[in-house]
């Protein structure tokens, strides 16, 4: 708990050594990226089912999925819920100190905890500018009563939070099968069996251009959605270079995980992505990750392999991928590498 970034770091001047970053890592100077208006931004309302619109909205997203791994959506329908949340985890990273010792735990075996920097500390050589907290939200009676009861209405608000992203991520993927042409309802029962919160807190940093909040990586589950709030600090690889995700009020960011790539059989592309910093203001990210239950088993659609596109995965079971991923420290290629059957 003393090891969190936000414990000490309004009193460091300067980074410690295990938070410099190798020069090939770092972000540099943040004016050299630039905040990309390339990235689409989706209007959900388009793809109501009776609209004629969806078919619009089916395309864009599929594109984008293809092209960036990664897009922003709007008219979502939790527009009322983005503030509130926000707030009481503003407010979660701001109890006091023995609350939050309460919850702080260094077990990566543990699901629901507060943490520091990446999954193990222990075994970390260099340390991300951030704090995290984060547990499992689906279903929701499973899981609600080992949430904090303070504050006080987190139990509520982090409820309704989780119901109403659940819908959005699930009407996303339907959206993307009928982009991919697979049966509706695809990705509604095993692959979505598990749904993670992940709240990632960073402070204002003295050093911007050495050090990560997270550094590059890809997302291990089936698909992810973001709160990013209104601080910039997202960015992704597209084509070798690095473009910075424009925060948008009140859209969601989307992004493909691993589980999805291989289902599409590589049609869709889990994009890297990292997280600078700022020397000013804190950065509160609220993550959703839609997962599949350890013993799922991915592997590509069969309508998505034939003679022209062969198989590009062996299927596997989704805990198998988590244990490579973990050994890896979520390298992309070495995370993938033993499913690749070409
Ligand atoms: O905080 C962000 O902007 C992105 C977080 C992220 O990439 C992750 O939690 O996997
Ligand atoms: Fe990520």
């Amino acid at each position: 708990m003393e090891k969190m970034v936000s414990k000490w770091s309004s009193d460091a001047h300067s980074l410690p050594k295990n938070y410099i970053f190798p020069p090939e890592q770092r972000p540099g100077d943040p004016g050299s990226i630039p905040v990309s208006s390339a990235l689409p931004v989706i209007d959900l309302a388009k793809a109501a089912s009776s609209s004629s619109t969806r078919g619009d909205a089916v395309r864009q997203i599929l594109q984008a999925s293809q092209e960036f791994g990664f897009f922003q959506v709007i008219n979502h329908g939790c527009e009322h819920l983005l503030g509130k949340t926000a707030d009481v985890m503003r407010e979660l990273f701001q109890l006091p100190d023995e609350d939050k010792a309460s919850l702080y735990s260094d077990d990566p075996g543990k699901r629901c905890r507060l943490l520091t920097s990446g999954p193990n500390y222990q075994t970390e050589e260099l340390h991300f500018w951030r704090d995290n907290w984060q547990h499992p939200c689906h279903p929701l009676e499973d899981h609600v009563q080992s949430w904090p009861v303070k504050p006080a209405n987190y139990r509520e608000i982090v409820g309704s939070y989780s119901a109403a992203v659940r819908e959005v991520g699930l009407r996303i993927l339907d959206l993307l099968c009928e982009g991919l042409g697979l049966e509706h309802g695809y990705f509604s029962r095993e692959l979505t069996q598990d749904q993670i919160l992940s709240v990632n807190r960073y402070p204002p940093c003295p050093d911007p251009d050495l050090a990560l909040g997270l550094p590059k990586h890809s997302d291990m589950y089936l698909l992810t959605l973001l709160y990013q709030g209104h601080v910039y600090g997202l960015q992704i690889l597209k084509d070798g270079q690095w473009l910075g995700v424009q925060p948008v009020p009140d859209a969601f960011v989307i992004n493909v995980g691993h589980q999805l790539q291989v289902i599409s059989n590589g049609k869709l592309k889990s994009a890297e992505h990292r997280v600078i910093t700022n020397a000013t203001e804190p950065r509160t990210t609220v993550v959703t990750f839609f997962a599949p239950g350890d013993d799922c088993i991915i592997q590509p659609a069969a309508s998505l392999a034939d003679e022209t596109n062969p198989q590009a995965f062996r299927s596997f079971a989704f805990k198998d991928f988590v244990a490579n991923y973990i050994a890896n420290k979520g390298d992309p290629e070495r995370s993938l590498q033993p499913f690749r059957t070409l």
